[in-house]
């Protein structure tokens, strides 16, 4: 693969250098990406919209700030890379707080809805109403904004035709699960094994449950982004980007994002994907085969040391998420999980608990 931005001699490599540039470009960017959002959101005519989109904002912070982490490999193109993946994540976490709190079920609306994020990776896509299908439509141009915001962000990236059939198939998943998780709650299971039939022949070390999860990242696209500033990416480089990180890299991630989660969904009733294991020890066992998996597949990538930063950087910043203490079967499966952690994880994880006790 000839790919120059991504080479190693470029690419921060050590966990001191990737934090150093977290602290002085990523988190200040994104901060002032998303109060510029906020301003947006809290002009929201609608009462449920507003509230949808300030409390995505608010509790998701976090996704907007890992998933930037990419912008730190070519920071000259950072004025793009941030405000495009804050952009994309905003769009993703608001239409997550609307099918979660619809009381539609609709599958026509939750399908409309992520129309948004189709049109937000093809920049010559035309604005639609995507709120056609439900009574709270005046959001005030904000989702347009974002929808924009994204286009002309992707329209100057210079290889970004060659990463776009990727992106796109990505996006397309991602709303897939989106559309299946948020139905009428009897059909879930059903739809999503129709889907994994689809699909499953092209990922024969899954599980039907793992590559829902898969489908659930938005860090393949957050990637692809990345790859997309090279100068001439090939169509095949973008192919192998992408396979480098999906399905397993994007299966890690969504595992660890259910398995804190846990206790919230068997409260409210909610499919979590890490439910289907019959017990914690196949749980654990699968986790650790699919991080491994993520191992290998990131090392055919160029500058793999940085991916490999990104696998070891996942299971911190998840596992010292305070939901964890508070669930003692997921602490115990973080312990084993953590079992063995090299210098570079422990450094993330103390990271990121200073990074929260910073934002409380
Ligand atoms: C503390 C902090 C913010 C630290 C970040 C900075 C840091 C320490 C960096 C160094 C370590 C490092 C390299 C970490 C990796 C960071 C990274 C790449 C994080 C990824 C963040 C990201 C993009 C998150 C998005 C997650 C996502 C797409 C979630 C949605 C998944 C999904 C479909 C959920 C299902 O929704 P539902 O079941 O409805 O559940 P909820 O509504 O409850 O979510």
């Amino acid at each position: 693969m000839r790919v120059t931005t991504l080479s190693s001699g470029r690419v921060p490599q050590s966990p001191l250098k990737l934090m150093h540039r977290v602290y002085k470009y990523v988190l200040p960017g994104v901060e002032k990406e998303l109060a510029l959002l906020r301003a947006r959101a809290e002009a929201i005519p609608d009462d449920e919209l507003r509230n949808q989109a300030l409390s995505s904002m608010d509790s998701k912070k976090f996704h907007c700030q890992g998933g930037a982490v990419f912008a730190i490999v070519s920071l000259e193109h950072r004025h793009i890379l941030i405000p495009l993946i804050v952009a994309l994540q905003t769009i993703s976490d608001y239409l997550d707080n609307l099918c979660d709190r619809s009381t539609s079920l609709d599958p026509d609306d939750f399908r409309q809805l992520h129309q948004s994020m189709l049109d937000a990776v093809n920049p010559a896509a035309s604005l639609q109403d995507y709120y056609l299908h439900r009574n709270e439509n005046n959001d005030g141009g904000y989702l347009h904004h974002l929808v924009l915001t994204c286009q002309r962000m992707t329209a100057s990236l210079p290889s970004y035709a060659s990463v776009k059939p990727y992106v796109t198939e990505l996006v397309v998943l991602y709303s897939d699960l989106q559309v299946y998780k948020h139905i009428r709650k009897d059909m879930r299971e059903p739809m999503l094994l129709d889907w994994w039939e689809k699909h499953k022949s092209s990922y024969p070390n899954l599980q039907w449950n793992e590559f829902a999860a898969a489908t659930g990242s938005t860090l393949g696209m957050f990637m692809l982004f990345l790859a997309a500033t090279e100068d001439k990416l090939s169509a095949s480089d973008a192919a192998a980007i992408k396979r480098g990180y999906f399905p397993h890299v994007c299966a890690q991630h969504i595992l660890l994002d259910y398995l804190i989660d846990q206790e919230e969904d068997q409260l409210g009733g909610d499919l979590n994907f890490c439910n289907y294991y019959e017990n914690d020890s196949l749980l654990v066992d699968r986790l650790g085969t699919i991080v491994a998996r993520a191992r290998e597949d990131v090392k055919l990538l160029p500058a793999s040391r940085f991916h490999r930063l990104i696998i070891e950087g996942l299971l911190a910043l998840y596992l010292s998420d305070p939901k964890v203490r508070h669930q003692p079967p997921v602490r115990g499966i973080s312990r084993k999980l953590m079992k063995n952690s090299p210098l570079t994880r422990l450094f993330f994880l103390v990271n990121s608990i200073w990074i929260r006790k910073k934002q409380a």
